[in-house]
C-alpha cells in the first residue's frame, strides 16, 4: 500500500449475511477506476458492530460506495467514514480545510492558491467599474459568508457543516490579461452543457475582461491528444439553444501527468471541468498534481449529472429538463396502453444507480401505475410481487403504465442472464437492458403462464432526453453555476466544485462531491409520496428494509425520526 500514489479510490462492498464477521473486499488503484485489478484486492474482516470503518492503514483521499458490487437482494453497503486525520497522510495530499466556530459551527472550506504559493499579488475586482453591477448594494460577497448544509435545525442542536458562499470578491488573484482559461466537458451528455460553456466564456469576457479562453476537444484526453478550440462570446453566442456539448466529450483518457503537462505547457492558469462524479474525481487528481507542482492554476469543477446522483448539491443542472422531457415518453406510453385491451406501456428512464428521474417523472405525470428504481428492490412472482400487481391493475383499469430506471432490478437480471462484467472506458459497469428483459418476462408470464393476452409497448427515450437543450429554468441555473465558478477562480479559490446548497451558490471541496453518491432514500417521505400516488406495492416492509440495508446509523435515525439523514438532500427539502 505504501507505493500507492494519491488519490486512492476504495470500493467496499459488504456482504451482509448476518454472520458475526462481515467481509469487505477493497479495490484500490492510483488514478483511475479502470485499473482496478484483482491483484489489488485485499480481504479482511471487521466485527459486525463496527459502524465506522477506519481507513488508517490507507492513504485515502476519496472514498465511495460502489453499488456495482452490491450482491443480490440481501447485499448491503455500510457507511464508511473517512478519517480526516488520515485522509491526507501522504505528504502530497491536501488536508481538508476545516474551520470550527462557536455553537458547533463547522466550515468545510476550499483550497486557495495562497495556501501553497506565498506572496501572491492581488488586484481590485474589475466588476467594481462595471455599470451593470455597480448599482447592486453589497455586490461583493463578504469574506465570512457561509451557507449551512442542513437548513432544518433544532433549538439546541449544533450549527453544523457550512460551505463557503460563492460570488465575486473585492480583490482578485488574477490580472485579467494574465488569465488563460480552458474548459473541458467529460462523461455522458446532459442538457445544459452548452449553456455552462457559454456562460463561463461570457462571464470571463464581460465581467473580468478575460480574452484567452480555450475549449478542450473531446474530454480529458483532449488535453494531450486533440486540438483545442478558441472560445469567445461570438463563438458561443447561440450554443445554449443546441443540445450536447460543442466541445465534445468522452469517457476514459484521464492521464493525470499528461493532462497537467499540457496545462503547464500551454500556460493555462484556470481550468473549468464540467462533468459528473467520475469527472470531479479526475478534477481532484488534477488539482492535487497542480498543487504538488506548485503551479498558479485554479481548478474548478462544475457538477454535471443527468441522474442527479452527485451528493451535497440541491440538484444538478439538466435534471429538470430531463424530467420534463420524460413526460413525453410517459404520455406516449399511456396513450398506447389506453388504446388497446390489456395495454401495458413500459418506459425505461435513465438512472444507473439513482432513481431520481424515474421518481420525479412518475410523480409529475400521474399516469404511471408503477415506478421501479435501483434503490428499491422488487420481485416478480408471488404475493406482493410485480406480476400480481399488473394483473390487478389490468383487471381494474384495462391498462397500465410502468416506469423503470435503467439500474433497477439488475440483481434479478444477473440471476437470470449470465452476469456480464463488461465496463465502459470510465470503468462504469455496462448494465443489461432491464427494459427489454422485463418486457419479455411480463409477456412470458401473462401469455404462457396466465394465458392472458396483453399488449406491451416498450419505449426507451434515453438518448432523446439527453440530447435536448436545457429548458428555461436549467438555463438560468447553468448561468449561476458558471458565473459562480468564474468568480471563485478569479478570487484564487481552487480544488472546488461550484454547487447550489439550500438555494445558495457555494464552493464545495472536491472530496465532499466524490465521497459518496446521492440516491433516493426509499424510507423517506418523497418515496412514500410516490407509493401513495401510484398505489404500487412497496415490495418491502419497513422492518425488512431496515434489516436489509444494514446501515445502523440510518436504521437508528429511521426508527427514531421516521425519516432519513442528510443524504436525502433533494428529497427531504421538498
Ligand atoms: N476516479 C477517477 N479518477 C480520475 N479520472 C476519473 C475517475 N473516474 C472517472 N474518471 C474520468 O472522468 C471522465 C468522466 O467519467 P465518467 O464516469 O465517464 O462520467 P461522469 O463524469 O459523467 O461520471 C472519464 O474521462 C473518466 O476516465
Ligand atoms: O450510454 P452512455 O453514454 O454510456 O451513458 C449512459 C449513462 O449516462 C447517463 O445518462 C448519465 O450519466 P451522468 O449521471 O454522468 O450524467 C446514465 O443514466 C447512463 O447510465
Ligand atoms: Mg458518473
Amino acid at each position: 500500500m505504501d507505493s500507492v500514489i494519491a488519490p486512492l479510490c476504495l470500493f467496499i462492498p459488504l456482504n451482509c449475511n448476518n454472520n458475526k464477521k462481515k467481509s469487505y473486499y477493497c479495490y484500490y488503484n492510483s488514478n483511475h477506476i479502470l485499473n482496478i485489478s484483482t491483484k489489488n484486492t485485499i480481504r479482511f474482516s471487521v466485527p459486525s458492530s463496527a459502524g465506522i470503518f477506519n481507513l488508517k492503514k490507507f492513504t485515502a483521499v476519496s472514498f465511495r460506495y460502489d453499488h456495482r458490487y452490491r450482491r443480490g437482494r440481501s447485499g448491503c453497503l455500510r457507511r464508511a467514514v473517512m478519517d480526516s486525520s488520515n485522509s491526507a497522510s501522504s505528504p502530497d495530499m491536501q488536508k481538508p480545510k476545516i474551520v470550527t466556530g462557536p455553537g458547533g459551527y463547522v466550515l468545510e472550506d476550499v483550497p486557495h492558491l495562497s495556501d501553497y504559493i506565498p506572496d501572491l499579488p492581488t488586484y481590485p475586482n474589475p466588476l467594481q467599474d462595471n455599470p451593470a453591477y455597480s448599482v447592486v448594494k453589497q455586490y461583493f460577497v463578504h469574506v465570512d459568508d457561509t451557507v449551512p448544509q442542513k437548513i432544518v435545525v433544532h433549538k439546541d442542536g449544533p450549527r453544523g457543516v457550512h460551505f463557503r458562499r460563492a460570488g465575486p470578491r473585492q480583490r482578485v488573484y488574477f490580472d485579467s490579461d494574465e488569465v488563460h482559461a480552458c474548459i473541458v466537458t467529460c462523461g455522458g451528455l446532459c442538457p445544459g452543457l452548452n449553456t455552462v460553456i457559454r456562460e463561463i466564456v461570457c462571464g470571463l469576457y464581460h465581467m473580468y475582461g478575460v480574452k484567452k479562453v480555450l475549449g478542450i476537444d473531446g474530454g480529458y484526453r483532449g488535453f494531450y491528444a486533440k486540438n483545442t478550440v478558441h472560445l469567445d462570446p461570438k463563438v458561443v453566442n447561440d450554443i445554449h439553444k443546441r443540445g450536447g456539448t460543442i466541445l465534445g466529450t468522452s469517457r476514459g483518457g484521464h492521464d493525470t501527468s499528461k493532462i497537467v503537462d499540457s496545462i503547464q505547457d500551454r500556460g493555462i492558469n484556470q481550468v473549468y471541468i464540467i462533468g459528473g462524479d467520475g469527472t470531479q474525481g479526475g478534477a481532484a487528481v488534477i488539482f492535487e498534481e497542480i498543487r504538488r507542482r506548485g503551479l498558479k492554476v485554479s481548478v474548478v469543477g462544475i457538477p454535471k449529472t443527468i441522474d442527479n446522483d452527485i451528493p451535497v448539491i440541491d440538484k444538478s443542472f439538466g435534471f429538470d429538463t430531463a424530467v420534463e422531457e420524460a413526460q413525453r415518453a410517459i404520455n406516449a406510453a399511456h396513450v398506447e396502453a389506453d388504446s388497446i385491451e390489456n395495454g401495458i406501456g413500459l418506459v425505461k428512464l435513465m438512472g444507473r444507480y439513482s432513481g431520481f428521474i424515474a421518481m420525479y417523472a412518475t410523480l409529475a405525470s400521474r399516469d404511471v401505475d408503477c415506478c421501479l428504481i435501483p434503490e428499491s428492490p422488487f420481485y416478480l412472482e408471488g404475493p406482493g410481487g410485480l406480476f400480481e400487481y399488473i394483473e390487478k391493475r389490468l383487471k381494474e383499469n384495462g391498462h397500465m403504465v410502468i416506469v423503470i430506471a435503467e439500474g433497477a432490478g439488475q440483481e434479478l437480471l444477473s440471476e437470470s442472464i449470465q452476469s456480464m462484467t463488461l465496463k465502459d472506458a470510465s470503468g462504469n459497469k455496462l448494465l443489461q437492458d432491464v427494459g427489454l428483459w422485463i418486457s419479455q418476462r411480463i409477456k412470458d408470464y401473462f401469455t404462457k403462464q396466465r394465458k392472458i393476452p396483453i399488449n406491451l409497448k416498450y419505449i426507451d427515450p434515453t438518448y432523446m432526453i439527453r440530447a435536448i437543450p436545457s429548458n428555461a429554468s436549467d438555463n438560468v441555473y447553468c448561468t449561476l453555476l458558471a458565473q459562480s465558478a468564474v468568480h471563485g477562480a478569479m478570487a484564487g479559490y481552487t480544488g472546488f466544485t461550484s454547487g447550489l446548497v439550500n438555494g445558495r451558490q457555494t464552493y464545495i471541496p472536491f472530496y465532499r462531491i466524490i465521497e459518496k453518491r446521492n440516491s433516493v432514500v426509499i424510507t423517506d417521505r418523497m418515496w412514500a409520496r410516490l407509493l401513495s400516488s401510484t398505489n404500487q406495492p412497496s415490495f418491502l416492509c419497513l422492518k425488512d428494509s431496515i434489516e436489509d440495508t444494514g446501515d445502523e446509523e440510518q436504521s437508528n435515525q429511521l426508527l427514531a425520526n421516521g425519516h432519513c439523514g442528510e443524504e436525502d438532500s433533494l428529497i427531504s427539502k421538498i
